[in-house]
């Protein structure tokens, strides 16, 4: 596969809102963008910019969240998982699947409007791993 640039570290929260407080006041970050829900993807998000990528705030949405396990395990929740770019999105999953990795579902769209999937953390020495096509403009 051909790794792209890091796109955002994926930090699950209880609360969208105290935690834009700590990357704010601690942290510095001086871009902070508007939360907004994910029904498809079980989740409210944040984007927090970065000088070279994202911190992807996650809130649970709705019974169904994925992110409800971890958050019943880590209760201040903390970072959940690494996206990483690539071209092209159906060649690196076949690669993935080729490898023996355990790949979550079909690709889908995700928070920044392109493909992505996830892989298996256990697959991954323990981190959980989103791929994502590259956004149009970040070729
Ligand atoms: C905002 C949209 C999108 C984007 O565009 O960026 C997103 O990022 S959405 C983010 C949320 N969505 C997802 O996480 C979808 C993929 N996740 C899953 O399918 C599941 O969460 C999972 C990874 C299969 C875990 O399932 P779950 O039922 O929550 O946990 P288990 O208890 O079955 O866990 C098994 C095992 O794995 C460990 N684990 C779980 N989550 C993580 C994690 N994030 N990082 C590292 N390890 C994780 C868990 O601790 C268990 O280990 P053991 O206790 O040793 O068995
Ligand atoms: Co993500």
């Amino acid at each position: 596969m051909k790794l792209g640039r890091l796109n955002h570290v994926g930090v699950a929260t209880p609360s969208i809102e105290a935690s834009v407080a700590h990357w704010r006041d601690v942290m510095g970050a001086t871009k902070i963008h508007e939360p907004f829900d994910l029904p498809a993807q079980g989740v409210k998000v944040c984007f927090v910019d970065t000088p070279n990528a994202q911190i992807e705030l996650i809130e649970p949405l709705g019974a169904d969240s994925p992110i409800h396990g971890f958050l019943a395990k880590n209760p201040l929740g903390g970072q959940h998982h690494i996206c990483f770019e690539v071209p092209d999105i159906h060649a690196a999953r076949d690669e993935f699947i080729a490898l023996g990795k355990r790949v979550l579902g079909e690709p889908r769209i995700g928070a920044h409007g392109t493909l992505i999937f996830f892989v298996h953390p256990k697959d991954m020495g323990g981190m959980l791993t989103e791929i994502m096509e590259t956004p149009n403009g970040n070729h």
